[in-house]
């Protein structure tokens, strides 16, 4: 989000482009598991985390498949020592973990709304959750696996059973919404998009996304009809995608990138050099309990999570509009713990 968190990210990138050992070349150790590591996000995110001067140790972990993805990113030329466990591994891949990420989970198929695969993910992440309490409890948690508005109130209220919940180390990563904000906002307006900033807050489905264009930086005033549309675009970007891959999932590619830099946020955090990222956490700055706002992201995770700021009418009324179906989805991951 800040510009010096982007700043930050450009270099990593540049250097990784230049070839990949240069972005390896110093970093303090950091171990880091990501779970579902086979999946449509798993791969190209655990090929980017192995990317990550920061890691020292990185654990892919799955049900199924990890082997062939453990064998094949641990072939990169960085330092992160690369091992893939199945599911009897889980344990020891949560060893020590300083960061956990969890893209496990069913994708959306076209006419599905990302609150059909609460059936499905909301026991996925339940479980993993509860084995982080148990074998990585000081961890931050990066949680991908939609309906993310549930999922976070999920891992939270395991955690709290658990007695080991501290709410600056859960985050809901919402690193997508940003980036599709910055990327058609810069479109729109004929702006480098690498100097575009454009915050986004709520939830992440459908109209509890919500862009501050009116935050956006640098600032260009559009006519309502085109702020409206990059609204509903950013609200729908995940939509677009599903239809376009036809059946066969949602977005992994831009997703495992937005992962990735959210990741890159929380480990520079951790080791000192906060950064700012906008991240669905436990919240007090609205009605909804958990809000994805901007936060600073320091060396335990979550360290302040910042206020709206001047809201313009629309996107007042866009909170409040959101406000319904945020709180039944926080409600009803709530519940599935309580009750369960
Ligand atoms: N937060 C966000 O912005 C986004 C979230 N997503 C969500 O991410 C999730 C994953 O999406 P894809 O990678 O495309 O799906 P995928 O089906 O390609 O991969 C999911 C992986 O999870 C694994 N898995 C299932 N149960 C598991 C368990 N109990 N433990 C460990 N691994 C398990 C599967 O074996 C599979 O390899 C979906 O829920 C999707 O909706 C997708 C895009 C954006
Ligand atoms: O739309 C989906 O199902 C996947 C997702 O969360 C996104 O791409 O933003």
């Amino acid at each position: 989000m800040a510009s010096q968190s982007s700043a930050a990210l450009l270099k990593w990138a540049q250097a990784a482009s230049r070839g990949f050992a240069a972005a390896a070349a110093s970093g303090p150790g950091r171990k880091v598991a990501v779970l579902g590591a086979a999946g449509g996000i798993g791969q190209p995110l655990s090929m980017l985390m192995k990317m990550n001067a920061q890691v020292s140790q990185l654990s892919l972990y799955d049900i199924a498949g990890t082997p062939g993805v453990a064998a094949d990113v641990s072939h990169i030329n960085t330092k992160a020592q690369t091992k893939g466990y199945d599911k009897d591994g889980l344990a020891e891949a949560l060893r020590g973990c300083d960061l956990v990420i969890i893209p496990a989970g069913v994708p959306r198929k076209p006419g599905m709304t990302r609150d059909d695969l609460f059936k499905i993910n909301a026991g996925i992440v339940r479980d993993l959750v509860e084995a982080v309490g148990k074998h990585c409890p000081g961890a931050l948690l990066n949680i991908i696996s939609n309906p993310v508005n549930s999922t976070v109130p999920i891992a939270a209220e395991q955690l709290k059973r658990m007695g080991v919940y501290d709410k600056r180390k859960i985050m809901g990563v919402t690193t997508l919404d940003v980036v599709r904000a910055k990327t058609f906002y810069a479109e729109k307006n004929g702006l480098d998009v690498a100097s575009v900033d454009v915050p986004v807050v709520g939830g992440h489905a459908g109209v509890t996304i919500l862009p501050l264009f009116s935050q956006a930086t640098p600032k260009v005033s559009m006519p309502q009809d085109v702020l409206e549309a990059l609204t509903k675009r950013t609200q729908d970007g995940g939509t677009e995608v599903v239809q376009a891959k036809a059946g066969k999932g949602s977005a992994t590619l831009s997703m495992a990138y937005a992962a990735a830099l959210f990741a890159d946020s929380c480990l520079r955090g951790l080791n000192g050099t906060p950064a700012v990222e906008c991240t669905y956490v436990e919240s007090t700055i609205t009605d909804a309990p958990y809000f994805a706002s901007k936060v600073k992201l320091s060396t335990e995770g979550v360290d302040k999570v910042f206020d709206l700021g001047t809201l313009s009418d629309y996107e007042k009324e866009g909170l409040k509009a959101m406000m319904p179906e945020l709180l039944a989805s926080i409600e009803k991951g709530v519940q599935f713990v309580k009750s369960g």
